[in-house]
């Protein structure tokens, strides 16, 4: 498929990093470096603008690098950016870690996964199908 984008950014086009790689790393668009103390989160620009096709989404989600070494997660995710969306894809990030992360303009902050959607319609009913589970969640079977 392909995805119309405006590339409003200092850096290249975000690209798949191996052949069958499902996201696509998305790059900070900073004039100046973001400095994240404890617990503290921030919207991140890109300089990335999308035109999906219908019934796409596309995610974004945390690297799971920043996350285990840093801290470092996206606060909403996977974020949703809409198809009908025109406007600039940011990252909220939130820092998690005891100590200050810096992001740094070009930085590799989150991926982007493109992914197709259903659209749902309601059909209200007084009644819902048996099951073996019935009402049973959140630990139910177990957790070990
Ligand atoms: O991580 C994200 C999440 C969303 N968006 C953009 C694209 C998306 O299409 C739009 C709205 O996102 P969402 O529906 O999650 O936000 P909302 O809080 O429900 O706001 P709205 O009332 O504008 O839908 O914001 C981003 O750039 N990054």
């Amino acid at each position: 498929m392909t995805v119309k984008i405006i590339n409003n950014s200092k850096h290249s086009l975000p690209h798949y990093e191996t052949e069958a790689s499902a996201g696509m790393d998305l790059r900070a668009n900073l004039e100046t470096p973001v400095r994240l103390k404890p617990l503290q989160r921030a919207l991140i620009p890109t300089g990335l603008f999308l035109e999906l096709p219908a019934g796409y989404e596309a995610q974004v989600r945390p690297r799971s690098g920043l996350a285990l070494k840093k801290g470092i997660t996206v606060l909403n995710a996977p974020g949703t950016i809409d198809a009908d969306y025109r406007g600039e894809v940011r990252v909220i990030l939130v820092n998690l870690s005891d100590a200050d992360f810096v992001i740094e303009d070009g930085e590799r902050i989150a991926q982007l996964v493109i992914a197709r959607h259903e659209r749902a319609e309601w059909e209200v009913a007084e009644e819902l199908s048996g099951t073996d589970r019935g009402t049973g969640g959140f630990g139910s079977t177990g957790v070990k």
